[in-house]
């Protein structure tokens, strides 16, 4: 298999619910994330030039993300789950999976010592 990355930044807040009121990501706060899409495909599924998919394709993804979440209160945009690092990767790849159907999994980086990663 064939693999490649591309990553994609936005700033935005949240509030994580379900923890003790006093664990710090209760409070409102915010983060300047790092998306990664992967995708994959077949050593024969290969675009005549040679890409899983060319990376130019992911500005979809782009222009999405800035009109989305960039400089939004996530808890507003995904409204079905608490915005964890890992309910935001599950969520992006379910929007994003039809679109691009070699997308093979969704990273996402809070911190820079944080990733979640959403590999269905
Ligand atoms: N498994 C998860 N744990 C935590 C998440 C998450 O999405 N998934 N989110 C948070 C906070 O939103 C935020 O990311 C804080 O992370 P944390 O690493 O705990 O915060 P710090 O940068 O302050 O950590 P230091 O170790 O002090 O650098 C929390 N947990
Ligand atoms: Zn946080």
């Amino acid at each position: 298999m064939l693999h490649i990355t591309k990553e994609f930044h936005f700033s935005a807040s949240h509030r994580l619910e379900h923890l003790p009121s006093d664990h710090q990501c209760a409070r409102l706060h915010g983060h300047n994330y790092i998306i990664e899409l992967k995708l994959s495909a077949a050593p024969d599924q290969l675009t005549e030039p040679g890409f899983v998919r060319d990376y130019g394709d992911l500005a979809d993804f782009k222009k999405w993300l800035d009109h989305t979440l960039d400089h939004r209160h996530l808890n507003d945009i995904i409204e079905d789950r608490n915005p964890s690092a890992e309910n935001m990767a599950m969520w992006i790849y379910d929007q994003w999976t039809e679109r691009y159907p070699e997308l093979s999994a969704v990273r996402v980086s809070e911190t820079d010592k944080t990733w979640a990663e959403y590999r269905p």
